[in-house]
């Protein structure tokens, strides 16, 4: 079965809209747990728009399943503009302190608004690799950020990846329309290539439970999605329990 991991981010973004502690990230994850989820997904932005390293520090106390931190690894530290919140003190550095099961990491600039692209290899591979090799002798497992480009994923292989992430967007964005199958065939085809040198596959961005069932069953051996965005405005229509059930079910 492909492992359900809840990204905590919008529940972050929540209580970041005023000065407390309310919702909590940590008990928010504990809830998502006890409904069924196999894991938990962090974002750390150098912003700390949603996720702010003191959630990471207390998630990686209290979690006794997959924690997975994702963030653009050359992320430097960065000042806290919020009274109260501890500065961003570099990504490496959240993971150096955490230790997460994996660390997926994604090319994102800071200003994004969202993250919108997987990794060009051929121009930060070099650069990647010295990173990559400090995560898997922290024990972390290293999940890349890509699209689904079958030559970037053959250099995913090359430079020490355990796993990459297919980036779902345009899957998400095609679903439904004319472009749909087109597009789903390079998905199931950039999964066929990770299967054959040997890559791990993770998938997730815009998963949702109306596109969810079929990406699981169109491309090979999906170990994990990694799902917030849309999971939290199901969750507020469905309840917390009935949402993670209708997301585990599109996974048996
Ligand atoms: C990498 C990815 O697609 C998402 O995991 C990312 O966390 C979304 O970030 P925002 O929640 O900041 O849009
Ligand atoms: N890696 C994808 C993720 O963690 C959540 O993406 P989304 O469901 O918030 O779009």
């Amino acid at each position: 079965m492909t492992a359900l991991s809840i990204n905590l981010n919008k529940i972050a973004l929540i209580r970041n809209s005023r000065d407390t502690e309310y919702p909590s990230v940590a008990l928010h994850a504990a809830r998502c747990i006890a409904a069924g989820a196999h894991g938990i997904t962090v974002h750390p932005r150098p912003d700390q728009r949603h996720i702010r390293a003191d959630d990471c520090y207390e998630l990686a106390s209290m979690l006794e399943v997959e924690f997975n931190i994702e963030g653009n690894p050359f992320a430097a530290p960065a000042k806290s503009d919020r009274r109260g919140v501890s500065d961003y003190p570099g990504f490496m550095e959240i993971i150096r302190q955490t230790k997460p099961a994996q660390c997926t990491l994604v090319p994102d600039t800071n200003s994004q608004l969202t993250s919108d692209h997987g990794f060009n290899l051929q121009q930060d591979g070099e650069r990647l690799a010295p990173i990559i090799a400090e995560l898997k002798s922290l024990g972390v497992r290293v999940s890349l950020f890509m699209d689904p480009d079958p030559t970037q994923i053959r250099l995913a292989k090359e430079v020490g990846a355990d796993r990459i992430e297919l980036y779902t967007g345009p899957y998400a964005d095609s679903f439904g329309s004319q472009q749909q199958d087109e597009v789903l065939n390079a998905f199931v085809k950039a999964s066929e290539t990770a299967a054959e040198v040997g890559l791990g596959l993770n998938a997730g961005h815009d998963l949702n439970l109306h596109n969810l069932f079929l990406f699981k069953n169109s491309v090979h051996n999906l170990l994990e999605v990694s799902i917030g965005h849309a999971f939290t405005v199901d969750a507020i229509e469905m309840g917390l329990d009935n949402c993670i059930k209708s997301y585990l079910s599109c996974l048996r």
